[in-house]
């Protein structure tokens, strides 16, 4: 078999529940292990699966049960706390879209910016400009700050950006909940060409529908493992039996 793109051998990752983290004043006189501190909670352990070029896998599972985490450590946001991820190959994340998104640049700005920073040249982003901003529908506000965007028109121009992208790996989170349905209905298409054109997705998502539309295969999470790793549709099945019925 050709080398895997995506390997995730054995991966945990720990997060800790209050936010600055700091033991309270009992814990510090006790002897507690210094490794399982208070407040600390393993998202998933164990977890290990490869991924070969191509393949579209739809994350399923209850809320809270590490779908976006394991999106952001293949994008490689979140490092694991035990194991290894292997990524080869760039990637484009379609999750927290907005977030690298400066507020008090222009549209146009924010444009350069997040295509440069994903490596595009000058010249390339030029060129693509115009089919940028016509994709986005939002000719109009080229020369506005971004924060004075409404919340559909951000992440209509921050998908428009990334996904025109040429990273071999695509990474979609539920991030295009807020656009209006004929603009999701739009980047659904975008996403199928991506898919067509032989790139690797990963789609986190709770609508049904949708990740039978994308995805051949899937990984299922729940409490802290990955349950199953299989054909889409038996990885609904388990999940519906187990908690839709
Ligand atoms: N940076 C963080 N710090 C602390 N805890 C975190 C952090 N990020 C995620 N978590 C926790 O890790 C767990 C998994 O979160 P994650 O967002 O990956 O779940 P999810 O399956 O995508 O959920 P949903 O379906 O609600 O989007 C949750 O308990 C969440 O509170």
């Amino acid at each position: 078999m050709a080398t895997p793109v995506i390997r995730v051998d054995n991966v945990g990752i720990r997060f800790r529940r209050n936010r600055g983290g700091r033991r309270n004043f009992k814990d510090l006189f006790s002897n507690r292990d210094r490794r399982s501190r208070p407040g600390e909670f393993w998202a998933f352990r164990n977890v290990s699966f490869d991924v070969q070029a191509g393949e579209a896998i739809g994350v399923v599972g209850r809320n809270g049960q590490g779908k976006s985490t394991l999106l952001k450590l293949v994008a490689g946001v979140v490092l694991p706390d035990e194991g290894r991820v292997e990524v080869n190959g760039g990637v484009a994340p379609l999750i927290e879209i907005t977030g690298g998104f400066v507020n008090d640049l222009t549209v146009r700005d924010n444009v350069y910016l997040t295509a440069g920073l994903h490596g595009m040249t000058r010249h390339e982003i030029e060129d693509r400009f115009d089919e940028i901003i016509d994709f986005a529908e939002i000719g109009d506000f080229i020369d506005t700050p971004y924060k004075h965007l409404s919340s559909g028109m951000k992440v209509r121009i921050a998908f428009s950006v990334i996904s025109m992208l040429d990273e071999p790996i695509i990474l979609v989170d539920e991030v295009l909940a807020v656009g209006d349905r004929g603009f999701k209905e739009k980047c659904y298409r975008r996403i199928e060409e991506m898919l067509a054109g032989g790139r690797t997705l990963f789609f986190v998502s709770h609508n049904e529908k949708d990740l039978r539309r994308f995805c051949t295969r899937g990984l299922y999470l729940d409490k802290g493992k990955l349950q199953l790793d299989g054909p889409i549709a038996d990885v609904l099945d388990r999940y519906n039996a187990e908690y839709h019925r």
